[in-house]
């Protein structure tokens, strides 16, 4: 049956199965979550089923670890794996730096955790996810402690931040993460004037787990196209 897909899908399905095809025998993978890794996971499942090809996947997420199962992608976990050799995943902001902003799907602690071990960390994208300045477009999710939700607003605001606490869409109330703790959106007027500054500030105050902007991770920005075409975009 000949699927019906919007132009964007149709550039995140072509970056998605890029990095599938790039994939070799024997490979420890780290999975990523949102529309445009789950695009990877299933041509990956594809080759896995129709090829035999042997890999293990890291998933990033509950709903990544679904997706890998049901598509019969064999799965370990960190105590299983010392590094990765590649992990894939999806981004809400690439500056041309190939710094990212990550966690529109709540799932970025656990992300950067696993493209931290990556050798390749592959980053897939559309046009429309690359910026000339981070923050632009989206603002930095922060991973917080319940109990430190309100000390960490105040902290943010009083750097000039406009944060706000993310509420579920079909639930009343905070959305909750994989870990049980709440996500605060800052967005930065203008965007972020020093993102290494800022994920320091981040990252010491107490009470944030982690937060959505991944320094120095990615070594491959996979730009789909509506046409099918791929941009492939290296670090130098
Ligand atoms: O960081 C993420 C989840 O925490 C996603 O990878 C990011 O939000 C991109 O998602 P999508 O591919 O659906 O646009």
């Amino acid at each position: 049956m000949q699927e019906t897909l919007s132009a964007a899908d149709r550039a995140k399905k072509a970056a998605g199965e890029k990095v599938a095809a790039m994939v070799e025998p024997g490979m420890r993978l780290g999975l990523g979550t949102g529309s445009t890794a789950a695009w990877a996971i299933r041509a990956l499942g594809r080759r896995v089923r129709e090829e035999g090809l042997r890999v293990v996947g890291v998933p990033t997420s509950y709903a990544a670890e679904q997706l890998a199962r049901a598509e019969g992608i064999p799965l370990v976990t960190l105590a299983d794996v010392e590094a990765l050799d590649l992990a894939f995943d999806g981004a809400d902001e690439v500056s041309p730096e190939l710094n990212l902003i990550k966690g529109r799907g709540a799932a970025h602690t656990r992300e950067k955790v696993v493209a931290s071990l990556a050798r390749r960390f592959v980053v897939l994208v559309d046009e429309s996810k690359l910026v000339d300045r981070l923050g632009t477009r989206w603002p930095v999710p922060i991973e917080v402690l319940p109990m430190a939700a309100e000390p960490v607003l105040r902290q943010l605001r009083r750097m000039g931040a406009e944060p706000v606490l993310r509420m579920g869409k079909c639930k009343d109330g905070p959305v909750v993460t994989d870990q049980g703790f709440w996500v605060i959106d800052a967005r930065f007027p203008g965007g972020i004037d020093d993102p290494h500054a800022l994920a320091v500030t981040l990252s010491t105050m107490p009470g944030v787990l982690d937060h959505g902007l991944f320094l120095g991770l990615a070594t491959d920005v996979l730009v789909g196209q509506a046409d099918g075409q791929v941009r492939h975009i290296r670090r130098p």
